[in-house]
């Protein structure tokens, strides 16, 4: 089959690919899952009759509890009549549906917001509109989608009207608000003004209307605005296919086309049909031309034909195989998120404002591993190839619905407060992260608490961003362990700021502790092997035995490390500084989460073939450790063998390492030896084992020995659905996290927090 080639060429999915990807598996982009166990009789009893009938009556007594008891606070339809699909036009309600499956998936990968699609078969206006109308009880909002113009203005209007929840046309505002947020950084960096920027926009419909209408609001002066349609220049006193929509924004001018409109424009916003620009309107347009080419899926010009003609150009598209994608899925999730939150009753142009502001704001700050990654590992930076952020940013989440929610409420359309924005902020990432599900806790008490966590390799780019991001997040102060001179060399390639309070840099050659470190390391290490200037050498030139000794002498409270070096050689570093915790063993515990589990396996990191003590006091530690992340450990002693059967010599160690359990006072719940697939499930383990004496599924898994350990742990990792946070090291005397080699900027932060953290709070 062809592939589906923009004019130059380019072809970034084919048609088979596309077709398969929506036929494979179960056909189409979503599922419904149940978020209650639907597994007994009870479970029956309360999610049906006679349970329910409990809800209904509150519900009926006071309607506002419906947020409490069913999906509506978090649940949007997105709603379609197919009239005018992406760019393709009126291809019926039917042929939307994958467009807006789509939709709904991305309201949920995005922002965690439930959404279903909803295609309604009629293009009368009043059929559609009661249509919708009624299902008002159903939803929290109403996204209205590819509804064509004029018709979408009038249906959006009179279901504002009719309905108490937010109805948003996403072709309209979620364009709008996008564009209006790329307008403003591009304009930033040509150095025009709002007021004397000269604007042309092709397409008069649903997303072009609104558009005009958001950047007017934001102060754009109208008379600089030509607006054209299939018609050419819309001009005062133009009667042939006008609406009273296109006549409200009417030029005063004798341009009459596309072509002459074009003549010296700044900025022109495409939002018509694949095509519709040629070669010579972007040539004819003025210096450094902001190109928004927002058709989709293709553009009125692609960036290609764009280079061909002027380098001068800031180009966007709406496509995500190119930079600066304006497209409205970085709105609509998360405006929705923030209008859910503080139920507002509508979503208003402060609401929609606040939205491109923010997204205008984030465009510029320094981005994280995550968005460098899809770029193909070039880092954006804000410039003409990158004013806007892009969709996989994992930032969005936390920064545009709180800005949305706070303008609800500033504007008087919230029906709830939130009265902690920062906190909401972190409660939104945790969303859709299971890491930061997991970690928020932790990471509120690390903020309380202040701690100085020093990053050894912090010459390292993304080590750099890690530090700066843990205390630009109000985790606490970092230092940055290195040469002065590289440090600054790399911040300033990079473009992170590092003069700012709660950053120190500390370099290593001209510290007035380096004797300090010398007598303290000599110490321990002159019966070892080591000479006074071996010694000498390791704290002058090794920054992980200069960290360590930092936090041995209690000059930083936790040190993390770990990305330029193999995880024995790391923790071999630290080892010659730092003694395991008296009574205690150091060991690798790797936290596994996965569909709402949290699991802690051990030991993944230190002993190659433990012993039956060795197992003894790993389950203890990483007991230690699973009740200091707030679990009540319950830990099963793996093997391949549950219970004797099928005997074996390597099984003997699980059962003698239980056995030592058996004779010391630990304050857990622990059996085995078992399988894992009986330490995870419950019904068996009960069934077949009543005897066991874990009252629920295990959460700490101890391993026999590191290879089954490694193995498992890596197989989860890479098969999905689930995540894999370390190894954690504990039970050192001061703490220490070993990061994995070349982990991004993010996971170097969680290490950094749960050092922190175990530092002592
Ligand atoms: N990047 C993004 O996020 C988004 C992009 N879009 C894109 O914007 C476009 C319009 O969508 P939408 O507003 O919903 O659709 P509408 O049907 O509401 O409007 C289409 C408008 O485009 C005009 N038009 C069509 N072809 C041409 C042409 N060759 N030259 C000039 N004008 C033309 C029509 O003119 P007339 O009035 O004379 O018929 C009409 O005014 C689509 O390509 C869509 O994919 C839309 C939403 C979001
Ligand atoms: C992106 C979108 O909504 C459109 O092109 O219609
Ligand atoms: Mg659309």
């Amino acid at each position: 089959m062809a592939a589906d080639k923009t004019p130059k060429g380019r072809a970034s999915v084919t048609d088979r690919e596309a077709l398969d990807f929506h036929a494979n598996g179960r056909p189409g982009k979503l599922e419904i899952t149940p978020t209650k166990p639907m597994a007994t009789q009870r479970d029956l009893s309360l999610a049906y009759s006679p349970g329910v009938a409990v809800p209904v009556k509150a519900i009926a007594a006071d309607p506002a509890t419906a947020y409490d008891y069913t999906t509506r606070g978090n649940m949007v339809a997105v709603i379609s009549n197919g009239t005018a699909i992406l760019g393709l036009g009126n291809l019926g309600a039917l042929a939307s549906k994958p467009v807006m499956e789509g939709k709904s998936v991305l309201f949920k990968r995005f922002a965690d917001v439930d959404s279903i699609d909803l295609e309604v078969d009629t293009e009368n206006v009043d059929e559609f509109i009661n249509c919708v109308r009624y299902l008002g009880p159903s939803f929290g909002g109403i996204n209205l989608e590819d509804i064509k113009a004029p018709e979408c203005f009038i249906i959006e209007s009179r279901l504002r009207e009719l309905m108490d929840i937010p109805v948003f046309h996403d072709d309209q505002h979620g364009t709008a608000i996008i564009a209006a947020a790329g307008l403003i950084n591009a304009l930033e960096l040509t150095g025009r003004d709002l007021k004397t920027t000269k604007l042309v926009c092709n397409g008069a419909g649903a997303a072009a209307i609104a558009c005009i209408e958001l950047i007017k609001a934001m102060g754009f002066n109208p008379e600089n605005i030509i607006l054209c349609d299939t018609k050419g220049v819309i001009y005062q006193g133009r009667t042939e296919g006008m609406n009273q929509w296109k006549s409200a924004h009417a030029a005063k001018t004798d341009r009459r086309s596309l072509e002459e409109a074009m003549k010296g424009a700044d900025v022109v916003f495409g939002l018509s049909q694949k095509g519709a620009f040629t070669d010579e309107m972007i040539r004819s347009m003025a210096d450094q031309p902001i190109i928004f080419a927002m058709a989709n899926p293709d553009p009125e010009i692609t960036p290609e034909e764009v280079a061909q003609i002027r380098d001068d150009a800031i180009m966007a598209t709406g496509r995500s195989d190119y930079p600066n994608q304006v497209n409205n899925v970085l709105g609509f999730p998360y405006i929705f998120r923030g209008a859910l939150d503080v139920r507002a009753v509508q979503i208003n142009d402060a609401m929609k404002i606040a939205a491109a502001q923010a997204l205008a704001d984030l465009a510029r700050e320094d981005v994280p591993d995550d968005v460098a990654a899809a770029y193909q590992g070039v880092r954006p930076r804000f410039g003409p190839q990158y004013i806007i952020p892009v969709p996989f940013d994992p930032r969005l989440i936390s920064a545009i619905p709180v800005a949305v929610a706070k303008a609800a409420m500033d504007s008087g359309v919230a029906r709830r407060d939130i009265t902690d924005l920062a906190l909401y902020g972190r409660q939104l990432s945790a969303r859709i992260d299971p890491i930061a599900a997991n970690t928020q806790d932790i990471f509120e008490r690390v903020r309380q608490y202040q701690k100085r966590v020093v990053f050894a390799e912090a010459e390292e780019e993304q080590v750099m961003r890690a530090a700066v991001a843990y205390m630009a997040q109000g985790l606490g102060t970092a230092i940055l362990l290195g040469r002065d001179d590289v440090i600054r060399a790399t911040a300033e390639k990079a473009g992170i700021e590092l003069d700012r309070p709660g950053i120190e840099i500390v370099n290593a050659r001209i510290s007035t502790r380096v004797e300090a470190y010398i007598d303290y390391l000599y110490e321990r290490l002159q019966r070892e092997g080591y000479l006074l200037r071996d010694v000498q050498r390791l704290i002058h030139n090794d920054r992980n035995h200069f960290a360590a000794c930092m936090v041995a002498l209690g000059d930083a409270d936790a040190m993390v490390t770990g990305t330029t070096r193999n995880y024995a050689t790391a923790l071999a570093d630290v080892r010659r500084c730092i003694d395991a915790k008296p009574g205690h063993k150091v060991i690798g515990v790797s936290m596994i989460l996965a569909r709402g589990r949290t699991v802690f396996v051990a030991d993944t990191a230190v002993h190659d073939m433990p012993t039956a003590d060795d197992l003894a006091e790993i389950a203890i530690e990483a007991a230690r450790l699973a009740k200091r992340m707030g679990h009540e450990p319950r830990v099963a002693m793996l093997a391949y063998s549950t219970f004797g059967q099928p005997i074996g010599e390597r099984s003997e160690r699980v059962r003698e390492a239980v056995k030592i359990l058996d004779g010391q006072r630990v304050d857990f719940e622990y059996d085995g030896e078992m399988g894992a697939d009986v330490a995870l499930n419950l019904e068996r383990m009960q069934q077949q084992y009543p005897f066991c004496r874990l009252s629920g599924t295990a959460n700490v898994l101890v391993m026999p020995a590191i290879h089954s350990a490694a193995i498992s742990t890596r197989m989860l990792q890479e098969l999905g659905g689930s995540t894999v946070i370390g190894p954690l090291l504990v039970g050192l005397d001061k703490s220490v996290q070993i990061a994995p080699m070349g982990a991004k900027d993010s996971d170097i932060v969680n290490m950094a927090a749960i050092a922190a953290y175990n530092a002592g709070m």
